[in-house]
């Protein structure tokens, strides 16, 4: 698990770290600047053997600090480097400034006019602005580098192109950039890409909401220590090394011996009517394949026969009324019940998400289990608590949270997220290629499905339907964490996808996960 920071909770660990007089931001900002040297001549070896040209553009804060640091290291490497400094070099200042003087005692200072007419270098670094922005970046800034990101160097290695801490104008909150309004003609032109960004002592929340750069962050220490400020921050899902996998794999299931199917759970899954089983189906599948011990789909008596010609280890019973799903649940052995895959929207399904809640079982609620409380979401919110989990996407988020859906542009995922489980006392799973998973207390995990974890093969029909399941089939066995196995669900479905890779379609995850989990020492 590694922690994501907002742009806040940022500050507060810097300004904690230089009170305490643990750390000056000078020292801060020379760590950063070697830092970021360091993680550039390692991702591209090539740029460690020899002189290159690099240009730095350089903004007014200490994002511009960094990058006079940067380019004073390259120096000293004997690279031939251009600074081109945005606004008035007097009017930079505090460590910034030092380090400004640092770079002008030895070396020419362009203003940014000048960087576009420049011919393209081996190496750019974007230093302009960093976690301090909340508007687009100036036009002179987003041409600049533009220009001379556009082409290929003429000569040495190919041009490269790194932002410092976060690119320039984007939204290290929510992710994504700031952009002008009305948006004029061409918004791409402000989402900067750069091949890297270097990002300074933890990985800020939002590059892992939206990607920022053609390849996976990197994050680079400075000397700071843990963030004691930052005790709500969100964090990553899972993105250590192997061994850290199969740690967390066995943290969050327990890694017990199940001797008897019985201890492993026992799952329920509602299905619809004739003809609109396979969703259940899916979701069934995926519950048995996560390791519920058994797993049986009640649907509707006519649905019985198409059903059983299509189901074999998972079991099957007939449930016409939220009646006949209170005597199925007489059986105290039921751990957990899905709803939602296919079961239609309408006042019987609220009835069943009721007859389920009210038993007192863990119950797992997507699509249309969300969809049919969307005149009174209230009265869904009544009856959970924090063994429930909800899977909305997008749509279904807004149908529930209305209100904090629209405030989309001002509130972080995380945030909607975290609000959402709070008020609706349950964990909250908001799909997405960034996955957000809150609990009602405000722990939140973010699964980011992006960089090199990236699965456009994921946005296939069913795939929902699975991931219910697999949630479904790891909260079986008692004693679980809700919101641990659901964060590990989201793990497991994304990377099934990823590793049985394209041509996918949702009844290959459940078929897949077993060698997913073999990975895990499962
Ligand atoms: N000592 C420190 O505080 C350290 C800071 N660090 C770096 O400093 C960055 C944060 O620095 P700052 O807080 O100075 O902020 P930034 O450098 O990100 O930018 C803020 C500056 O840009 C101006 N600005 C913001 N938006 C603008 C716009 N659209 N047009 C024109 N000007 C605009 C602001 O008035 C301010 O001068 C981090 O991202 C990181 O790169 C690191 O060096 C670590 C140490
Ligand atoms: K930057």
């Amino acid at each position: 698990m590694e922690r994501l920071l907002t742009a806040a909770e940022m500050r507060e660990t810097e300004k904690a770290a230089m009170e305490s007089g643990e750390t000056s931001g000078r020292h801060l900002m020379e760590r950063a600047g070697e830092g970021a040297v360091a993680a550039i001549l390692s991702e591209w070896p090539d740029l460690a053997d020899g002189p290159h040209r690099a240009a730095v553009l350089c903004g007014p804060g200490n994002n511009g600090g960094d990058g006079f640091v940067v380019a004073r290291l390259l120096a000293d490497r004997g690279w031939t480097v251009e600074v081109y400094l945005y606004g008035d070099p007097d009017r930079v200042a505090g460590d910034a400034r030092a380090n400004l003087e640092a770079w002008t005692a030895r070396h020419p200072l362009q203003p940014m006019e000048q960087a576009a007419g420049a011919t393209p270098p081996n190496l750019l670094i974007d230093a302009m602005f960093g976690i301090g922005v909340s508007r687009p970046i100036p036009d002179l800034c987003m041409q600049a580098w533009h220009a001379l990101a556009a082409s290929d160097a003429p000569s040495g290695p190919p041009g490269r192109t790194v932002a410092l801490d976060c690119p320039s104008g984007f939204d290290v909150d929510r992710g994504g950039y700031f952009l002008p309004e009305p948006e004029g003609n061409d918004p791409a032109a402000w989402r900067l890409l750069p091949d890297l960004c270097v990002t300074f002592h933890a990985a800020k929340q939002g590059l892992f909401l939206e990607e920022a750069a053609r390849r996976a962050p990197r994050v680079v220490a400075i000397g700071l220590a843990e963030d004691a400020a930052a005790t709500a921050a969100a964090t990553r899902v899972l993105s250590g090394d192997a061994a850290e996998q199969r740690a967390w794999y066995r943290r969050v299931t327990g890694g017990e011996e199940h001797l008897h199917k019985y201890d492993r759970g026992h799952a329920l899954v509602l299905g619809g009517g004739p003809g609109k089983g396979g969703a259940a189906r899916m979701a069934a599948r995926a519950a048995l394949r996560a390791g519920a011990g058994l797993v049986t789909v009640a649907v509707p008596r006519d649905a019985l026969p198409e059903n059983a010609a299509q189901l074999n280890a998972i079991m099957l019973s007939a449930m016409d009324t939220p009646d006949d799903l209170d005597r199925l649940l007489e059986d105290g052995r039921l751990s957990v019940v899905c709803l939602g895959p296919g079961l239609g929207v309408s006042a019987r399904t609220r009835e069943l998400v009721g007859s389920a809640l009210d038993s007192g079982r863990r119950v797992v609620l997507d699509a249309d289990a969300l969809t049919s409380f969307r005149e009174a979401p209230d009265t869904l919110f009544e009856m959970l608590n924090g063994d429930c989990v909800l899977t909305p996407h997008e749509g279904e988020f807004a149908r529930l949270f209305p209100d904090l859906a629209e405030r989309g542009r001002s509130l972080s995922k995380v945030d909607a997220a975290r609000q959402a489980a709070a008020r609706c006392g349950a964990v909250v799973l908001l799909k997405g290629a960034a996955t957000v998973i809150a609990d009602p207390e405000g722990t939140v995990g973010v699964h980011a499905a992006l960089y090199d974890r990236r699965v456009p093969q994921l946005a296939t029909a069913g795939a929902g339907d699975v991931l219910a399941g697999f949630i479904t089939g790891l909260c079986a066995a008692p004693g679980r964490d809700t919101r641990a196995v659901t964060e590990l669900a989201a793990w497991l479905h994304a990377e099934s996808a990823r590793t049985f890779g394209p041509g996918l379609i949702a009844e290959d995850l459940p078929d897949e996960l077993p060698k997913v989990l073999a990975g895990l020492g499962a």
